[in-house]
């Protein structure tokens, strides 16, 4: 685990005692959209046309950010237009790498064998996270994007005349409150396991733990009476949250100590993941390995030992019962 200080790599952990043990996540700092004619995006530069097999996708299957923007590759139906590569589960003193041997992992475009490589390819002189997801534009070569919030509404919108699939998880008229319940699943649920679990001092911890519970307490009643966050319809809101909620008894409940419950403890948002997980085609995008293999492994000053654990043994796709939710 490091970072980038002018262009040259240097391995370190995150830093909690400027801020009283707690974990403070750096901004995204590459921020460029694609667009459907190339125009400006809300941030950065304009230049990035959507066009089949023009850009790239780099991502962790661990990691819970770079995970929604491969839902959203697959939703939005681009598996043919924009191509992956996989980073190695393992994160240690050189950050993400390719350099395993494992199949599915590996950098299909350059053959890099350090994530850092391709930050430094894009800008020599790069200070900043060597993050995932990273959003490449092959033609240009550079990083349009390494924000995934902001991938998965490229990812939403772009590319539907190349697609043909106009299905939208952002529609105009819940833009207010998808906005509304994201900003409460981000501080408390999405960043509030990494908040608790890369906390330094018994403080830090307690008050993201009891923010994470109070939270997810709140969403086990919204969710008795509707089948999704939004109104009864399926959002990016949900496809947000879901990434968490399917690492969570894996590993934010052992590893990151949110354990006050686990998720199959709430029946309405277990009943809610199970939901998700299956519908068509998400199940693929769940690499359990390497959820597992990449926290117990990566973070050795929480684990050091680098043990995983086997279990727990959770049946995915057995019944959820919420299709007869109306709202
Ligand atoms: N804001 C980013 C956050 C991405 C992020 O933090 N990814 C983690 C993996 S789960 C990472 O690459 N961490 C490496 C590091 O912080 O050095 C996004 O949502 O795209």
């Amino acid at each position: 685990m490091g970072l980038l200080i002018d262009g040259q790599w240097h391995d370190k952990w995150y830093d909690t005692k400027s801020s009283q043990g707690k974990f403070e996540r750096e901004s995204a700092k590459l921020r460029n959209w694609v667009t459907a004619d190339g125009s400006a995006g809300p941030t950065g530069k304009a230049g990035f046309k959507a066009e089949s097999g023009r850009y790239h996708l780099y991502v962790s299957l661990a990691c819970p950010w770079a995970h929604r923007t491969l839902i959203f590759r697959q939703l939005k139906h681009l598996e043919a237009h924009i191509d992956v590569s996989i980073v190695d589960p393992d994160m240690l003193d050189q950050g993400w790498c390719f350099t395993s041997q494992r199949p599915e992992a590996g950098d299909s475009l350059y053959q890099l064998s350090f994530m850092h490589q391709l930050y430094t390819k894009n800008d020599p002189n790069y200070s900043g996270r060597v993050t995932v997801p990273v959003l490449w534009d092959k033609q240009t070569e550079q990083i349009v994007s390494n924000e995934s919030s902001e991938i998965i509404r490229m990812f939403n919108r772009a590319f539907n005349q190349i697609t043909g699939n106009d299905t939208d998880y952002y529609p105009e008229a819940l833009q207010h409150e998808i906005d509304e319940i994201n900003d409460f699943v981000y501080h408390n649920i999405n960043n509030g396991v990494y908040k608790a679990g890369f906390a330094t001092t018994q403080d830090a911890y307690h008050n993201a733990v009891s923010a994470l519970f109070n939270a997810l307490d709140k969403l086990e009643a919204r969710l008795a009476a509707q089948r999704y966050l939004v109104k009864g319809q399926l959002t990016e809101a949900d496809w947000r949250l879901f990434t968490t909620l399917i690492r969570f008894d894996s590993v934010y409940h052992g590893h990151f100590k949110c354990n006050i419950k686990q998720i199959e403890d709430y029946p309405n948002i277990s009943a809610y993941v199970r939901d998700l997980y299956q519908h068509q085609g998400i199940a693929d995008t769940v690499d359990f390995y390497h959820i597992k293999r990449h926290y117990y492994f990566s973070h050795t000053m929480i684990n050091p030992t680098q043990v995983v654990p086997e279990g727990p043994s959770i049946d995915y796709h057995r019944f959820h019962n919420r299709k007869g939710i109306t709202l």
